[in-house]
């Protein structure tokens, strides 16, 4: 079973990851991507999707020509949890 960070835990998280956003409501991390084109944002989204399948961890994810909204939460835990926190810094390392 996956925990929720609690409140220092995620705000500990939040410094170190330093690019990607909290959205409070959902208890999530948010992150926007730009990349010069299409080809580009959906070649990105292609290496993060394999590495979401082989880490059981999927992100909730939007693509408009060259921009890519992510979300991640983790639905298991009822918000955020280190999975979330492990997910992010995969998909900085991808992009
Ligand atoms: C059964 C499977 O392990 C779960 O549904 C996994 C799959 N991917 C997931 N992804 C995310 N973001 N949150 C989850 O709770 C989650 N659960």
């Amino acid at each position: 079973m996956v925990e929720q960070l609690d409140e220092a835990q995620r705000a500990a998280a939040l410094d170190r990851l330093g690019e990607w956003d909290y959205d409070e409501a959902r208890d999530a991390l948010t992150r926007r991507f730009l990349f010069a084109d299409f080809s580009e944002a959906f070649a990105f989204m292609t290496r993060v999707a394999l590495a979401a399948e082989k880490a059981d961890h999927h992100p909730e994810w939007s693509n408009v020509w060259n921009r890519v909204d992510i979300l991640l939460t983790t639905h298991d835990a009822g918000g955020l949890s280190q999975r979330d926190v492990d997910l992010a810094r995969t998909i900085d390392a991808l992009a």
